[in-house]
């Protein structure tokens, strides 16, 4: 019989790698909690095709390698340059595969603040911690060694997702389109909230040889001002952005949720010159003035409306990239 089918694509790993890592100094501990995706490409067909697992690394094995370097890397609390040493030690450490694609979710972990008396500030607690949301930070990193595992480059793309805002005021929606489906009534001041989903990818970056060629040891090639809003600054990137899109969010005369998230998405492309592209998805959560008419109280619009029905659903949806010229 003829074949009227082929393997157009294959890649495979282990999703939801859960790890907490401890990394103590001293009594002073600081730990990170990720949710790990590691996938693999490369010579992985006859898997497939042929029944053949003698090109197969386990998921079972490549979770493994997830909790080894979790264990090892000295880059293991900055998620970007984690998953960077994750990828890049898959594709040196196996001759057939050639790109790994990481994932990681950072869970939020603060420190509780021990009151130190009146008029004092409080003090981070060394050891204790709580979950302060459920927003995430987010890493995607595609490691590609296709040209060489000498000549291994990434890119990179780092957000957060599920980060919870809404405003009281400041955001107005007017001279939409008017027809016969329209009921929406034009409004100069209503509640903004949103789930704020933002990824923003980097300027790809080329990673030097691994000094034991298996990716075991790893250092990262750039520190200091090299550093700076690459990858390897995962960290300061994610304060910055973050802090912009709140404060856009904040500080914005709101004429649409189309309006704010494109000067969210301008301010971040202005500000990190190796930030090539921003996307934000803002879920429209929209609350409603509770018409209160039958009981005689004025609650329809603003300053009036103070009751609001919060909807589950549906939600508008905005979405956009905001890219550098
Ligand atoms: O900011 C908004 N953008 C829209 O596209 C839209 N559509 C809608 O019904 N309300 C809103 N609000």
């Amino acid at each position: 019989m003829a074949e009227v089918s082929y393997l157009s694509h294959a890649r495979y790993g282990k999703d939801k790698v859960r790890v907490l890592r401890v990394v103590r100094d001293g009594a002073w501990h600081t730990i990170v909690e990720y949710n790990v995706t590691a996938l693999v490409e490369g010579a992985i067909e006859t898997s497939y095709t042929k029944a053949d697992n003698s090109v197969v690394v386990a998921t079972d094995s490549i979770k493994n390698i997830t909790y080894y370097l979790a264990k090892t890397s000295p880059h293991v609390l900055v998620p970007e340059r984690f998953a960077l040493h994750l990828g890049t030690h898959l594709v040196s450490k196996y001759a057939h595969l050639n790109k790994a694609f990481i994932t990681i979710e950072q869970l939020r972990w603060q420190r509780v603040p021990i009151s130190q008396g009146a008029g004092q500030t409080p003090k981070p607690h060394s050891h204790s911690f709580y979950r302060d949301g459920d927003e995430k930070r987010t890493v995607e990193a595609e490691i590609d060694a296709t040209a060489g595992k000498d000549k291994i480059t990434a890119r990179v793309t780092s957000g957060l997702k599920d980060l919870l805002v809404l405003k009281s005021t400041g955001s107005a929606f007017e001279n939409f389109v008017r027809d016969e489906y329209t009921t929406l009534v034009e409004v100069n001041d209503r509640i903004f909230s949103t789930s704020i989903d933002l990824t923003y990818t980097f300027k790809p970056i080329s990673i030097p040889k691994p000094a034991d060629g298996e990716g075991k040891v790893f250092d990262a090639p750039v520190t200091g001002d090299a550093a700076k809003g690459t990858p390897w600054d995962g960290d300061a990137l994610a304060a910055s952005t973050r802090e912009v899109t709140l404060e856009v969010f904040a500080l914005d005369e709101s004429a649409s949720v189309q309006a704010t998230l494109y000067k969210m998405g301008q301010r971040i492309i202005a500000e990190n010159s190796q930030i090539t592209d921003v996307t934000y998805k803002l879920p429209n959560k929209h609350y409603v003035p509770v018409d209160m008419k039958y009981l005689g109280v004025d609650n329809l619009s603003p300053p009036k409306a103070e009751i609001f029905l919060p909807l589950a659903a549906p939600s508008g949806l905005i979405t956009a990239t905001v890219s550098r010229k």
